[in-house]
């Protein structure tokens, strides 16, 4: 079954008691942040708070990721050398620029598990692209490591680099988000669309949802729990939904047992693509624990 990352929550990692609590609402992953939530005077604190919590928190089986400060900040080697031993799922590399910046990472986590024997690519990698230049490099940090789980587009420094501001329609990402998307499908990783800051304003939330879905994205990266309800609301498939997957399948599986390929269901064409994405429902439902027998 494939790994649901609708709702990836961000918690400062300068905050035990959001840490402690993160895993009770409901997200997919946890992300705990060393990086631009914790002020430059706390870095050291949040870094062995992290540490300690990792290593003695019951999380209840949900994936931790832990988002270090870049490599070419004082506190990036730190973070590493600390957050491998702590063993998180994976390790958010922010403003990912080159597929170089991936291998650095990549190859400062081989050192770090070699030198604690821990089994070589234990702790995996999730790249967030943040800027022009990262973006235009996608497709290849997408493929620079075999750690990398998944890419995601931080759109608070992405727009801050472009010297514009985020607009309730993203046109200003739109080309980001593709370039991104394209990058991770080809790549066959996760694609995972930003945060969305203005967390009273449920209903420009719930519309940017709904758009990143559109495009292709498997979830968002959120930080707030009220947010999560809403992200699932819309990723769920309806019981329409699953009930229409399942009726192509069998139509399907029926015209493959008659050897014809193309066959038609309620008036409408079902090929090959149809049935792959009914099957993609289907997954997806299951993933998310409904019954779709
Ligand atoms: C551009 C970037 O880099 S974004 C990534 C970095 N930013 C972050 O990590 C910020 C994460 N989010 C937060 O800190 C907070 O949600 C804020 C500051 C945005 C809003 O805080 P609040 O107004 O207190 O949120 P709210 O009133 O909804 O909180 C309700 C409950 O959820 C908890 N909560 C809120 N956000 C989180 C979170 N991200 N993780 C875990 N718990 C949280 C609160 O502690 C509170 O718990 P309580 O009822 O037990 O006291
Ligand atoms: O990862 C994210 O979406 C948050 C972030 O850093 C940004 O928007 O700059
Ligand atoms: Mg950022």
């Amino acid at each position: 079954m494939q790994k649901l990352r609708r709702t990836m929550l961000y918690v400062p990692g300068n905050n035990p008691g959001m840490i402690r609590d993160a895993h009770i609402y409901g997200a997919d992953s946890i992300m705990i942040d060393l990086e631009d939530s914790v002020s430059l005077y706390e870095k050291d604190a949040a870094r062995l708070l992290v540490y300690q919590a990792l290593k003695t928190f019951d999380f209840g089986g949900i994936e931790v990721l832990v988002r270090v400060n870049p490599l070419n900040t004082p506190y990036g080697r730190d973070d590493f050398e600390a957050i491998v031993r702590a063993k998180p799922t994976a390790i958010r590399l922010p403003k990912t620029e080159t597929a170089d910046d991936v291998m650095e990472a990549d190859e400062l986590i081989t050192g770090i598990e070699q030198k604690i024997g821990m089994e070589l690519g234990t702790i995996k990698l999730f790249a967030a692209v943040e800027s022009g230049k990262g973006a235009l490099n996608a497709a290849q940090i997408a493929v620079a490591s075999k750690r990398l789980i998944g890419i995601a587009i931080g759109a608070e420094d992405f727009v801050t680099d472009l010297k514009t501001t985020r607009s309730p329609e993203g046109i200003e990402l739109l080309t980001a988000r593709s370039l991104i998307l394209f990058a991770a499908r080809a790549a066959g990783i996760a694609a995972v669309d930003t945060v969305y800051s203005d967390v009273n304003n449920e209903e420009g939330f719930a519309n940017e949802v709904k758009l990143i879905k559109q495009l292709g994205f498997d979830g968002k990266s959120i930080i707030n729990p009220r947010q999560i309800e809403i992200v699932n609301r819309i990723y769920t498939p309806t019981k329409t939904e699953i009930q229409k997957s399942k009726r192509i399948i069998e139509a399907s599986l029926e015209a493959e047992a008659n050897g014809s390929g193309v066959i038609s269901l309620d008036g409408k064409m079902i090929d090959r693509p149809i049935v792959e994405r009914a099957r993609r429902v289907l997954d997806l439902a299951e993933a998310a624990k409904i019954n779709v027998e």
